[in-house]
């Protein structure tokens, strides 16, 4: 929450794990009922914003393949000046660290962060509750990242309870692959009918993903991670791929394990977050 003498201020938009996803329905519009419990984490892009005058809302670094109209960030930005009828414009920037397309809701948090943010610098004074469902017209994980603590999730994303999950280290490892969401959940092998689970908690022992076997089967790469880390921990994908993440108690025990990384493969060490960074700007 950097503020520079230029006018730009600079917010962090964590990822989050999927400690586990059970695919427990399908709702007639296609969407997929899920239970989940969701882990902030400190790994974070960074989204520098500088407010205007006049309107407009420009992206002054988007990144390929997204055109700036497509960008979850301007999109974020022209949501609440919809809603609320506000004059006012933002330049934005994005420095990217989260991998795209990763599972880790890299673009569901930058919108996240901009819907935040903007609502201390327009001084838009939308609750919580509101700004989460707004941001559910974005994205199925949006209105985690506005909720902005670890949660038991369920609905197609947008039902969430508070839920107290350990303190942890974990390590991420992103296969080289892209897995588009809608074909994972598209797939006719996905299973979509895991019994839901009645209590609100997080064991991993009888716990899964039920994104994991369709992944693997599309994309080898993601099964050879999951194998290459279970050699430390018990290890799963997180959303829908293709990163792969594993829990230890101590950052220098993950710290370790990324030591043992083979050169042709690529690792992340990150840290819980028990609060979003932004958390206090809505209420
Ligand atoms: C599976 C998760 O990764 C869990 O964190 C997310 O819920 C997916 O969120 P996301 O990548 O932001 O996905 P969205 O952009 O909302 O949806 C992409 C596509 O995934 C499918 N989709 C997504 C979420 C959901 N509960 N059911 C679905 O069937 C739909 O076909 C949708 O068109
Ligand atoms: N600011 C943004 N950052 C990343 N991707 C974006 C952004 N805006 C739009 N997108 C689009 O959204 C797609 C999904 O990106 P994202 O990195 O959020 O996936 P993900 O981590 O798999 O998400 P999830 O965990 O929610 O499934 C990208 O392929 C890209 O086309």
């Amino acid at each position: 929450m950097e503020s520079l003498d230029s006018g730009w201020q600079d917010f962090p938009a964590p990822a989050k794990l999927n400690l586990f996803l059970h695919i427990v329905g399908r709702r007639s519009d296609g969407y997929h009922l899920l239970q989940s419990v969701f882990q902030l984490i400190d790994l974070a892009d960074t989204v520098s914003l500088r407010v205007s005058e006049g309107g407009e809302i420009q992206h002054l670094n988007p990144l390929p393949g997204v055109p700036a109209e497509s960008d979850l960030t301007v999109r974020a930005a022209r949501l609440l000046q919809k809603a609320t009828g506000c004059s006012k414009g933002v330049d934005i920037r994005v420095e990217k660290r989260l991998p795209i397309g990763g599972g880790v809701g890299g673009g569901s948090s930058d919108a996240a962060t901009v819907m935040l943010a903007l609502n201390r610098l327009w001084q838009l004074n939308l609750t919580r509750s509101k700004l989460m469902e707004l941001g559910l017209s974005l994205g199925a994980d949006v209105p985690f990242f506005i909720f902005g603590e670890s949660a038991f999730v369920e609905g197609i994303g947008e039902i969430m309870t508070s839920v107290a999950t350990p303190d942890a280290a974990f390590v991420i490892l992103h296969p080289p692959v892209h897995v588009p969401t809608p074909q994972i959940f598209s797939d006719p092998d996905l299973t979509r009918n895991t019994v839901p689970i009645r209590v609100r908690h997080f064991d991993s022992a009888v716990t899964r993903n039920d994104l994991e076997y369709v992944a693997c089967k599309n994309h080898p790469e993601i099964r050879e991670n999951i194998m290459w880390l279970s050699q430390y921990a018990d290890a799963r994908m997180t959303g829908s791929g293709s990163c792969v993440f594993a829990s230890f108690s101590s950052p220098n025990e993950a710290n370790r394990v990324i030591y043992d990384l083979p050169k042709n493969m690529t690792g992340y060490v990150a840290r819980s977050l028990s609060k979003h960074p932004l958390h206090e700007f809505a209420e």
